[in-house]
C-alpha cells in the first residue's frame, strides 16, 4: 500500500518554477532517496509535502487522505514529521525538555510522557546530555535532537532533510544504523533528503532524483546512479560525488 502519495506538484516563487508536475508514490515501510543538485527543489518538496508550502498544483495524500494545505501540525498529527536543516531548540530548556515538549503531542500522562521521553532521548544517543542545556550539544548532538524531536511524535512516516549534514564520517554509522531500526523494527516509512551518496546507496530502496523541479529518474539505488542523466545533472557535478 502506498502510504504517500503525491500528484502533480508544482510550486513557483514570483516565476521561478521550484517544483513542476512532480509526482511519486511512497509505499508503506519503504524508504526512499531523494536527491539532486543545489536548487533542485528538494527541501520545496518537502515544505509542500508536509503542509509548510501549499502547492499550486496537484495533491499530497497521506494513507489515502488528501492532506494539500493542511497545517505542519495536523499533518504531523496524522502521522508525517519532518525534521529540519537548522536545529534550534528551546534554548531555556534541556534535551529532555524539548523532547518532552514534541511528545506532548500524544496526551501523554506525566509518567509515561517523562518515559517515552527519557527513552526516544536514549534511543539517539543523548542518554548523558538528557539534564543538559540543549544549547550546549556540539552540532551532530543537535542533529540527534532534532530526529529525537521528530521521534518522540511517533510517526508513521519521518520526512529527514540532511540528517547526516556536518557530521563527520564515524557520527554518521550510528545515525544510520538508528534508521535503519526504525523500518526494520517499527515499519517508519521513511523519506530522506540526502547529499552523501554512499548513505543513500546503503539506506534507500529507491531513490528519486530531481532536477530544475521536475523529477529526472526513479528507480533503485543501482539504476539511478548509473542513469546518463543522473550522471550528467547532478552525480558528474563533482568527480568524488559518486564516491562520496
Ligand atoms: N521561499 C522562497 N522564496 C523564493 N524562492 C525560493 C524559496 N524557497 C526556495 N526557493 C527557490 O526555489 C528553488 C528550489 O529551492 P530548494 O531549496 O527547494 O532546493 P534544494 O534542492 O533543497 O537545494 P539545496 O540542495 O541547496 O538545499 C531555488 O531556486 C530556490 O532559490
Amino acid at each position: 500500500m502506498n502510504l504517500v502519495e503525491v500528484k502533480g506538484v508544482g510550486k513557483s516563487f514570483r516565476g521561478l518554477h521550484a517544483l513542476s508536475d512532480v509526482d511519486f508514490a511512497v509505499a508503506e515501510g519503504e524508504i526512499l532517496g531523494v536527491i539532486g543538485p543545489n536548487g533542485a527543489g528538494k527541501t520545496t518538496l518537502f515544505n509542500v509535502v508536509s503542509g509548510a508550502l501549499r502547492p499550486d498544483t496537484g495533491r499530497v495524500h497521506l494513507a489515502g487522505a488528501d492532506v494539500t494545505g493542511r497545517s505542519p501540525d495536523r499533518i504531523a498529527r496524522a502521522g508525517m514529521v519532518r525534521t529540519f536543516q537548522l536545529m534550534r531548540p528551546f534554548s531555556s530548556m534541556t534535551v529532555l525538555e524539548n523532547v518532552s515538549l514534541a511528545a506532548q503531542h500524544h496526551r501523554f500522562g506525566a509518567k509515561e510522557l517523562r518515559k517515552h521521553s527519557l527513552d526516544v532521548v536514549e534511543r539517539v544517543g543523548l542518554g548523558p546530555w538528557a539534564h543538559r542545556a540543549a544549547p550546549d550539544l556540539p552540532t551532530a548532538g543537535l542533529k540527534r535532537l532534532e530526529l529525537a524531536r521528530t521521534l518522540a511524535m511517533r510517526p508513521k512516516v519521518l520526512l529527514l532533510d540532511e540528517v547526516l549534514a556536518g557530521l563527520v564520517p564515524a557520527e554518521r554509522e550510528p545515525v544510520l544504523d538508528l534508521l535503519a531500526t526504525l523500518r526494520e523494527q517499527e515499519g517508519v516509512t521513511l523519506v530522506f533528503i540526502e547529499h552523501i551518496m554512499a548513505a543513500v546507496m546503503r539506506l534507500a530502496d529507491r531513490v528519486l532524483v530531481l532536477d530544475q523541479g521536475r523529477v529526472l529518474a526513479v528507480g533503485s539505488p543501482e539504476e539511478v546512479t548509473s542513469d546518463p542523466r543522473v550522471i550528467d545533472a547532478y552525480l558528474g557535478e563533482e568527480p568524488t560525488r559518486a564516491e562520496a
